[in-house]
């Protein structure tokens, strides 16, 4: 069988905006079915075995049922690195790329980094990659995630220490030491689900996503709590937040005695980012 790619945009189009259709159409021609960019905006045919007619027929299928792309590709990119995601883990947001260029900036090359909710260990595998020099760790209560980040940090090869911790109920001990925790925990409200996209709330994983409405600070509560145990004098916080709920975080983190609290904006001009200092 010959295809083209406006074949393909054609079969998306009742569920996809054009753009979209546009979009996923380059990644199955040029990423899975393996045709050249060159050929690919010049319109030429494809010409399919019988498995990769097959192939298609799945993905469009997958497609129809709003299944994000990077689950069906196997991999997600951040900060120029390809990451390997799977439904159980959250996809990575260009958002928390941004978190991590923010630490890369202001941290010592030489840290011991806490990241909390580490989901596919995008944070954690980037800046134990960037830095290599420090000792990096990351907790998640999910064991598809921590499955998923472990073969990250595998394949991109560095030594992050994983651990399968509920922020929610752990107890560290006397000596466990950092001067950066960072994390990106679930910070949507129940509420927000009526505006949230399909492939979001059918894909990915709610336990990644949601607190609920009555206590949609529930991590950065906790985890400012532990971070006063668990950082040394001076040591860094730094939050991705939901923008809702900047300058709630900041007057909790002011009432928990941190200082030089910072609440930034995200490249959409949304408050994105809260750093605080022990
Ligand atoms: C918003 S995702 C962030 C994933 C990743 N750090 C990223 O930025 O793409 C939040 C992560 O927190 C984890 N999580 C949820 N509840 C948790 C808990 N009680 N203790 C530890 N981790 C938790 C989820 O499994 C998920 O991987």
């Amino acid at each position: 069988m010959n295809i083209t790619a406006s074949y393909i945009r054609q079969r998306l189009q009742g569920d996809y905006t054009s753009q979209e259709s546009g979009n996923l159409s380059r990644l199955i021609c040029c990423e899975i079915l393996g045709q050249k960019a060159v050929d690919y905006y010049l319109g030429k045919d494809i010409t399919l075995s019988v498995k990769a007619e097959q192939e298609l027929e799945s993905i469009l299928t997958r497609l129809h049922h709003f299944e994000p792309i990077q689950y069906i590709l196997g991999e997600a990119r951040f900060l120029g690195r390809t990451f390997y995601v799977a439904p159980g883990v959250l996809i990575p947001r260009p958002e928390t790329e941004e978190l991590v260029e923010l630490m890369l900036k202001e941290l010592s090359p030489i840290s011991r980094i806490l990241d909390i909710g580490t989901g596919s260990g995008c944070i954690a595998v980037s800046l134990a990659k960037e830095l290599p020099e420090s000792q990096v760790t990351a907790w998640d209560v999910s064991e598809d995630a921590l499955s998923i980040a472990a073969s990250n940090s595998k394949s991109l090869q560095v030594a992050v220490r994983f651990e399968q911790r509920d922020v929610l109920t752990y107890s560290p001990d006397a000596t466990e030491r950092y001067d950066v925790i960072v994390s990106n925990p679930p910070y949507v409200i129940e509420a927000e689900k009526q505006e949230m996209e399909q492939n979001v709330l059918d894909w990915e994983p709610s336990l990644a996503l949601f607190v609920p409405d009555t206590d949609p600070l529930r991590f950065y509560r906790r985890i400012a709590m532990l971070g006063l145990e668990m950082l040394v004098p001076g040591g860094k916080l730094y939050f991705e937040i939901n923008r809702a709920f900047g300058e709630d975080i900041v007057s909790m983190l002011r009432e928990s005695g941190y200082h030089a609290i910072r609440l930034q904006k995200d490249i959409s001009h949304n408050d994105r980012f809260v750093i605080a200092e022990k």
